[in-house]
């Protein structure tokens, strides 16, 4: 584990008291409801707030008793909710402005590479305020990253921008997880976008964590919140099989089956997320044969649960070693006299990929 320490502060009546043992790798969301202190979190990791407690990063004491290291002298990037460049500069001369600060000898990151990841080539000779919101942000993460960062902090970087910008960033977004090596923690209360950026999830709720783990198990927890939000999601991870490429679909393997979805094509074997909301998932007994429905999954309840709307159930499904959830109404269970480890059918009439 790169990033662990308990931190303790407190704002008001706002109590943080928050313990972390974050992956050395990948994206963790800090999620949580506005005020449940994702921010407050964030500031205290990057040390522009000095609370309580103790915090190693990549196994250096960045906070310990007295010892605080101030936050100029963390190596960490910050991204904020807008990006703050420097108008009179280029963006090539922002990007350069972070990679001198570092010895050339102690930088971990690439600049051409960096500036690939982020596809922000064509920007280079522009002012920042002839870009777009998205593409600000594309280059306020690119800046962060060519200052060799140990760790990379990002607060809700998608929250002032429209859905056209969002839409075009989070393919940028997405990359960051398998590309970086370094720890990524991304403030977030949208549970869409953390299904499809993040891998590890703290979930955050009046200052202290209600749980934290891999995000594909904490989505399905019947015991969390997430699994019982309207737009409550599983994850399942795919492969690319083959592509059709005159109908723009592929066909990805997950295990215990085979998905089709509209996509562009794409090289056998790479690996996909694909986002199934519990409302989207219609169980059967049968495998049927009179549907629209393409896609339909073997598997086995895993558990069945109560559900905050009195008329409705929240149903754990096993697909392989995989889980997807599905709510459904308690008639509906009744009549099916659905019960845990009964083999059943899951027919997803929405997946969408991350
Ligand atoms: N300087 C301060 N003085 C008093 N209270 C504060 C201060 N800073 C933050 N708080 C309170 O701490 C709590 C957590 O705030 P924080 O911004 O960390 O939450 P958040 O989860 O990031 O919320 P949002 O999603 O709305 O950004 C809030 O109730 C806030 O009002």
């Amino acid at each position: 584990m790169s990033v662990s320490g308990t931190l303790r502060l407190k704002r008001g009546d706002f109590e943080l008291e928050a313990e972390l043992e974050l992956p050395e790798r990948g994206v963790t969301a800090l999620f949580g409801r506005s005020g449940s202190g994702k921010t407050t979190l964030l500031r205290c990791l990057a040390g522009l707030e000095r609370g309580e407690g103790w915090l190693s990063v990549n196994g250096c004491r960045w906070q310990h008793g007295r010892h605080f290291l101030p936050v100029h002298r963390r190596p960490l990037g910050y991204v904020f909710q807008e990006a703050s460049l420097f108008p009179h500069l280029r963006v090539r001369d922002n990007l350069r402005y972070g990679y001198r600060r570092v010895a050339a000898g102690q930088r971990r990151v690439d600049f051409d590479e960096t500036v690939h990841l982020l596809g922000v080539e064509a920007l280079l000779d522009r002012h920042p305020h002839a870009l777009s919101g998205g593409q600000r942000q594309r280059v306020a993460i690119a800046r962060a990253l060519l200052a060799s960062p140990r760790l990379l902090l990002m607060d809700e970087p998608m929250a002032s921008l429209d859905a056209a910008s969002k839409a075009e960033i989070l393919p940028y977004l997405e990359r960051l997880h398998t590309h970086l090596e370094i720890p990524v923690v991304y403030v977030s209360h949208a549970l869409e976008e953390v299904a499809r950026l993040a891998d590890y999830l703290v979930l955050l709720e009046a200052g202290r964590v209600l749980a934290a783990g891999p995000l594909h198990e904490l989505l399905v927890r019947s015991d969390l919140p997430l699994s019982h939000a309207d737009n409550a999601a599983a994850v399942l991870e795919a492969r690319v099989l083959e592509c059709d490429a005159v109908q723009q679909v592929i066909a990805l393997e997950c295990g215990a089956g085979r998905l089709w979805l509209s996509h562009p094509p794409a090289p056998t074997g790479t690996p996909l997320r694909v986002s199934v909301k519990a409302r989207d998932v219609v169980i059967s007994l049968t495998p049927p044969q009179d549907s629209s429905v393409l896609n339909c999954l073997p598997a086995r309840i895993s558990e069945i649960a109560d559900d905050p709307h009195p008329g409705h159930l929240l149903v754990r499904l096993t697909i392989g070693d995989q889980t997807l959830i599905s709510r459904i109404t308690r008639e509906a269970a009744k009549r099916l006299a659905l019960v845990v480890g009964q083999p059943v059918y899951a027919q997803l009439r929405g997946a969408a990929l991350s």
